[in-house]
């Protein structure tokens, strides 16, 4: 585990000791849009233009952020048009390894390079910050359009319609409001909260996290005795983001993070919902435990240093839900 400073590898674990215990999630630094003409998007600059094979996606089959994407590119019919590198379930000094000696770990299918820190350092040679995934590379012009997958799931909603044929739209308009205020709560208190909560050095930070989270979730289970979805009739972009992070819940966050006063089985709206969502046509290819055990339980020494990973639970995935 480290990052880059001004372009060189410094191994270091998350520093707590500035924050009183806190993590503290970096920005990301790649912000740039895929649009249909090439236009900028919201954020950074233009000269991205959506294209049928011009773009490759760098992703942890572990990352819940990661995931997001390789979601999207399914569900948006983009598999031949976004081919894949998966780097390594481990994560250790050197950061993400683009090494293939784990089953689904495919090795740089670009350039062969042996560290994810090299992809960055092509874009850019003093890089500095974290070194995560995803990463969406642009083959034409030889740099990464983004590293946040917020936006580049915004990209694949939209942008390569036209290569796909594809109009499925999961941030219709008039729902888009309501979905970026689900969002941001799901990522502050979700998404990034069991993250506040695994990595904590102390009682309080642990505590600051760990109570908003469950309040959430007592907050997503209302929502969804009465909705199918968090923002109504329609599955969105905030079904999803929130999904991956359900998913690897019970198997990790529970144990491994201490997010332990309930489990999503424990929720029985909840766990009808993700069970629906896994079994959305092309999601369950997307999902590879093994990656997320191996990445979360050998990754952090400071958490689980002795590697041990725990036997459960047995959770079935696949047995009907009643959300119809
Ligand atoms: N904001 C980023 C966060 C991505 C992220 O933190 N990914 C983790 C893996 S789950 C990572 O690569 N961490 C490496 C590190 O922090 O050094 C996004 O959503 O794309």
């Amino acid at each position: 585990m480290g990052q880059l400073v001004e372009g060189v590898w410094k191994d270091e674990w998350y520093d707590t000791d500035s924050t009183g215990g806190e993590f503290k999630r970096d920005t990301s630094k790649f912000r740039n849009w895929v649009t249909v003409d090439g236009s900028a998007g919201p954020t950074g600059g233009g000269g991205f233009m959506a294209e049928g094979g011009r773009y490759h996606l760098y992703v942890s089959h572990a990352c819940p952020w990661a995931h997001r994407t390789l979601i999207f590119r399914s569900i948006k019919g983009l598999e031949d048009h976004i081919d894949v590198s998966v780097v390594h379930p481990e994560m250790l000094k050197d950061g993400w390894e683009l090494k293939d000696d784990f089953p689904g770990a495919t090795g740089d299918k670009q350039f062969g390079l042996k560290y994810l820190r090299e992809i960055y350092l092509k874009a850019k040679p003093d890089a500095s910050g974290r070194v995560t995934v995803p990463v969406l590379w642009d083959k034409t012009s030889g740099t990464i359009v983004s590293n946040e997958s917020a936006d580049i799931i915004r990209m694949f909603n939209s942008a390569f319609n036209a290569v796909t044929g594809n109009d499925d739209d999961f941030c219709p308009p008039d729902l888009l409001e309501q979905i970026d205020a689900v969002n941001a709560r799901v990522y502050d208190t979700v998404n990034n909260g069991v993250y506040k909560a695994g990595f904590a050095t102390t009682q309080e930070a642990y505590d600051k996290a760990v109570v908003p989270l469950f309040e959430s979730l007592d907050w997503i289970e209302g929502i969804l005795a009465e909705n199918r979805y968090l923002t109504g009739q329609w599955l969105t972009e905030a079904d999803w983001r929130l999904f991956t992070t359900i998913l690897r819940f019970d198997a990790v966050y529970h144990t491994h993070f201490k997010c332990n006063r309930r489990r999503i089985v424990d929720y029985p709206n909840l766990w009808d919902w993700a069970r629906e969502l896994y079994q959305w046509p092309g999601v369950a290819d997307t999902v590879h435990f093994d990656h997320i055990t191996r990445h979360y339980y050998y990754s952090h020494d400071m958490v689980n240093p002795h590697r041990i990973v725990p036997i459960g639970p047995d959770t079935d995935w696949t047995a009907p839900h009643t959300r119809g």
